[in-house]
């Protein structure tokens, strides 16, 4: 007969239970059980880690001790007397831990000279000092800084975006141009707001999520009433599944310039709508009169700026002017550009290099070059390109990306098939507004002096 009440019998059933509950609950078990523990060794061991990581400060003190030799373990003075000013080691006022799925919060107080980026560029050694995962810096005020501990990787699985199932229903006048397109590493939504960040640029190796970020941002941007056009260098066989959400697609080299000239265009007659009002950009306008934003999907950049002969050179500098004239002045006048491409390095020529000081988001996946990396995210970070030379080809999706912020953030787009962004574009295909409806969308609403003979044409 087995006796129940015997305390081996106890001890597994207990570990049988924890078990079970790490597995099927790990959020509550990881604040219930883990997490409090974790907590306390923070507290107790932050000293070591702040002087380890170059984050305390030598200040003077008055110290008091009945064991003057004890006063020389702070490593600073020896001091002979019991009551002596000393300098010691200051650590950053650490609040109380806090959990969050996946890991913890916790917010300092700076101390006088520091920044949040001296915190920011000591996040990989916290991470090794306190054993887990990644350490991000996700939020700052003045003299405070708040730290993300990251236990396990968040991006390992994200739950597939899922397109809205009826129209209409998909945004709301805030979400306008600032679609979810995944989530962050610090597990907040990953929003592209192009009304922020007017102009990203997508980069990444084969197979490693470029494609599918643009799927998610079709399914983001669908429901809205903005136009997109396509520029697709891949004979049309990235965007055309699309085609019933935009507004124009280019397909070859000699369409694109054609469509670039055309933008252009549409941004000289904006801007001269704007100057009539007295504004300096579209969304300064009053709301009958504001033009239909236009966002630029291009596919395969290089394919843009390759050339074989003097014909195509030719071709190739018009394209490079055009697109960094848009990218220059396009945010005043809702004109947005989102340049996707497996290299984006300097090799393609000098309009590139330009091009890319204008583009403020980046997001970099897998890349396979190191240039492409340098290009995309060289003047974020150095932290942000060791990150995104270490993003695994078994995650793809997963990028370096700037956030709304200015910072580095790992993030990963949610998973969207084709199909399920062609059916997002067939549901709001009646939302697609023609070129005629973009090029004169905005213009001639009680313009004052719309009569003019300039603005009439
Ligand atoms: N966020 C994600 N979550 C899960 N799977 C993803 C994600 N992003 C991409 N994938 C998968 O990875 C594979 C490659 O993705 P995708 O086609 O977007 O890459 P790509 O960079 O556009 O490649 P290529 O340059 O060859 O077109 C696809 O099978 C896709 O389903």
């Amino acid at each position: 007969m087995i006796d129940l009440g015997h305390p081996l019998l106890k001890v597994l059933a207990i570990l049988i239970t924890l078990i079970l509950w790490r597995r099927w609950a790990p959020a509550s078990y990881w604040a219930l059980i883990v997490f409090p523990r974790k907590a306390l060794w923070l507290r107790w061991t932050w000293r070591h880690v702040a002087s380890g990581c170059g984050l305390t400060k030598k200040r003077h003190r008055w110290w008091f001790t009945t064991v003057p030799g004890l006063v020389a373990s702070t490593g600073v003075v020896q001091v002979k007397r019991r009551f002596q000013r000393v300098a010691v080691d200051t650590k950053p006022w650490m609040g109380l831990p806090r959990p969050v799925r996946h890991g913890f919060r916790i917010t300092f107080h700076l101390l006088d000279g520091q920044v949040p980026d001296d915190y920011a560029k000591v996040c990989e050694r916290l991470a090794h000092a306190w054993r887990i995962e990644a350490v991000r810096v996700v939020g700052s005020r003045p003299g405070r800084v708040t730290l993300q501990g990251i236990t396990r990787d968040p991006l390992a699985h994200v739950a597939p975006a899922v397109p809205p199932a009826e129209p209409r229903d998909g945004w709301r006048a805030d979400d306008l141009l600032r679609p979810v397109v995944g989530v962050l590493e610090t597990g907040a939504a990953w929003r592209m707001d192009l009304r922020l960040i007017p102009h990203w640029m997508n980069a990444g190796a084969t197979q490693s999520g470029k494609s599918n970020l643009i799927n998610a941002l079709i399914v983001g941007l669908a429901p809205q009433p903005v136009a997109l056009v396509g520029f697709d260098l891949k004979g049309g066989v990235e965007l055309s599944a699309y085609a019933a959400r935009l507004t124009t697609l280019a397909t070859t080299r000699a369409e694109c310039l054609d469509l670039l000239s055309d933008l252009i265009a549409v941004m000289g007659a904006r801007m001269l709508a704007c100057r009539r009002y007295g504004v300096r950009d579209i969304w300064q306008l009053p709301d009958a009169a504001r033009p239909i934003p236009v966002v630029v999907l291009v596919d395969e950049l290089a394919e843009l700026f390759l050339t074989a002969d003097k014909a195509e050179k030719d071709q190739v500098t018009r394209t490079a002017t055009a697109l960094l004239r848009i990218a220059q002045l396009g945010r005043a006048f809702g004109i947005h550009l989102v340049l996707s491409g497996q290299r984006i390095g300097s090799d393609l020529g000098p309009g590139v290099t330009a091009l890319r000081a204008q583009i403020g988001g980046r997001v970099c996946h897998r890349v396979n070059d190191p240039e492409t990396a340098v290009m995309t995210l060289g003047d974020l970070d150095p932290d942000a390109l060791v990150a995104a030379r270490s993003i695994a080809p078994e995650l793809p999706g997963v990028a370096v990306i700037t956030g709304s912020d200015g910072r580095w953030y790992r993030a990963r787009s949610g998973y969207v098939s084709t199909t399920a962004a062609e059916q997002a574009a067939g549901t709001y295909a009646d939302v697609t507004p023609s070129w005629n409806q973009v090029a004169a969308s905005g213009l001639g609403h009680e313009l004052p002096g719309a009569d003019t003979p300039e603005l009439a044409a």
